[in-house]
């Protein structure tokens, strides 16, 4: 397939999905199509198989699931081409509609910029005349949690302030790798795992120079916890999703950009609301950390030693091909999760966690700089707010064990005044903002202070 090819397709669409109870095996189908014809793929999800067969009732809600998953998955193989029209298969609700539209309109937006495609900020899903028909409502808030669990600090806090609360999570991973395997050893606990297959012709376009890009990626993670969440009768989807993913890294073409937007909480109501609707699910998905800063967490993390052999934030070690061991120790993750740590531990401890010391390297002074938002945007990365950097820079400041650390000397003297004083009024510590956490969770956190 030419690039030219694909530059000529008009249309994306779903052309069927199907499940196989007996083996868990899912297949979502979605074509690209164009003048000279059509290209196909098919995305393979396999779910961990429960005990028993599900019940008629689960069966129904866990198609309703996967309807919008299939639609959602889409993402990675729409943004090959980014035709005008995405035609949607069947007649969805205003919330699942809404969902839809957002993720491929918001949470393309990181590669609608990269790629100079402004119209995909504005898609609008052609979705067929007809209504559906409602689902009956289903509430699972009182049964054990699905904690999300992606390897780093985040969702390790989340776990462990549900285990603490004695609420009996059960870890679940998307494709777990080493990390994500040796941190759910750590925490003892028995997880479940879904495997998710992308059609390998989208890595061949990929190298035959396709349009490529970033996705959001957290919501086709979600929608599979969900439907295994359903599947498995278990609880609400736990998901460890921190304020600032809700903050967007620039505006262009007046559409806020968002590197996180899928983690973000815009994003989570969305979902909640098309899970709602579409599937009848009262009570299906929230964020544990939603109105804490990604400082706040790291404090949290601190106080938890039983992971840190383990413990891994950084994207590198998460590439489907040539990943990482652990931490890449050259990326704004990487910087970003060190200075978080730092001022709340002993520099012994956070040199073992990360097999290097980040802050005696003079080398990453321009990648810190950046995080202090002294030049460039805030990168595309899923790092904190330039504020809580300060504010970390600050603790360090004033740390025996840090003032004098080659990297703290630099930033020091360039951060300015103005930046100073917006920490010293800021409120990282602070929980706050929009959130969705049931009244039965609110107190968790609490527990690991
Ligand atoms: C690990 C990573 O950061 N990957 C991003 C990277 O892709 P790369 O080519 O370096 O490696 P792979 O992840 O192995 O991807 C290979 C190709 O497959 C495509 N692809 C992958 C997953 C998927 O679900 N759909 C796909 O189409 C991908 O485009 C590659 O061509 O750069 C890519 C382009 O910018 C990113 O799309 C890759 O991001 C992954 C989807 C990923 O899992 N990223 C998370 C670590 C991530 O960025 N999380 C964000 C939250 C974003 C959100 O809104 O959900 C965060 O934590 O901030
Ligand atoms: N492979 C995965 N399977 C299931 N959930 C995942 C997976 N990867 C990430 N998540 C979840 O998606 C959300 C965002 O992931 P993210 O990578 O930011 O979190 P994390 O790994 O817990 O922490 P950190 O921000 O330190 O990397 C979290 O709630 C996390 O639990």
């Amino acid at each position: 397939m030419l690039n030219g090819q694909l530059a000529q397709m008009t249309a994306f669409t779903f052309p069927s999905y199907s499940i196989d109870l007996a083996t868990g095996e899912a297949l979502f189908d979605y074509a690209l199509t164009g003048p000279d014809g059509e290209v196909r793929f098919t995305e393979v999800v396999t779910f961990p198989l429960p005990d028993a067969p599900p019940s008629d009732a689960t069966v129904t809600t866990l198609n309703r699931v996967l309807e919008l998953l299939h639609v959602v998955a889409g993402v990675s193989y729409y943004k090959a081409a980014a035709p005008r029209r995405l035609v949607l298969p069947a007649p969805l609700g205003a919330a699942a509609a809404a969902l839809v539209t957002a993720v491929y309109t918001k949470g393309l937006a990181e590669y609608a910029y990269r790629n100079d495609l402004p119209y995909v900020l504005e898609l609008v899903p052609e979705v067929p005349a007809g209504t559906v028909d409602p689902a009956l409502p289903v509430d699972t808030s009182e049964r054990r949690p699905l904690s999300a669990v992606g390897g780093g600090k985040d969702s390790i806090v989340t776990l462990e302030a549900l285990r603490r609360a004695g609420l009996d999570p059960v870890p679940f991973s998307v494709n777990p790798n080493h990390v994500i395997v040796a941190v759910n050893d750590a925490s003892g606990l028995t997880p479940l795992a879904a495997r998710r297959r992308i059609d390998p012709a989208l890595f061949d376009l990929n190298a035959a120079g396709a349009r490529n890009g970033h996705i959001p990626v957290t919501a086709i993670n979600s929608l599979i916890a969900v439907a295994t969440a359903v599947l498995h009768g278990l609880g609400p989807v736990v998901m460890s999703n921190e304020r600032s993913a809700s903050d967007p890294n620039l505006v262009w073409h007046g559409h806020e950009i968002n590197h996180q937007w899928s983690k973000g909480v815009e994003a989570e109501g969305l979902l909640r609301a098309a899970l709602a609707g579409h599937a009848g699910l009262t009570e299906p998905y929230f964020s544990l950390l939603r109105s804490l800063s990604e400082l706040h967490i790291a404090r949290l993390f601190a106080a938890i030693d039983r992971y840190d052999d383990v413990v891994t934030s950084c994207n590198a070690a998460f590439k489907l091909r040539d990943a990482s061991a652990r931490w890449c120790g050259n990326c704004p993750k990487c910087r970003f999760v060190f200075l978080a740590m730092a001022p709340f531990m002993s520099r012994e401890r956070l040199v073992h966690i990360f097999g290097t010391d980040l802050l005696a390297d003079p080398t990453q002074v321009p990648g810190y700089l950046e995080l202090l938002g002294i030049g460039g945007h805030k990168p595309f990365e899923c790092v904190g707010e330039v504020e809580e950097s300060v504010v970390a820079l600050g603790l360090l400041a004033e740390q025996e064990q840090w003032r004098h650390a080659p990297v703290v000397q630099a930033l020091v003297a360039d951060v300015p005044e103005t930046a100073w004083s917006t920490a010293r009024n800021s409120d990282v510590f602070t929980p706050g903002g929009p959130h969705f956490v049931p009244p039965a969770y609110a107190k968790l956190l609490a527990a690991l202070q």
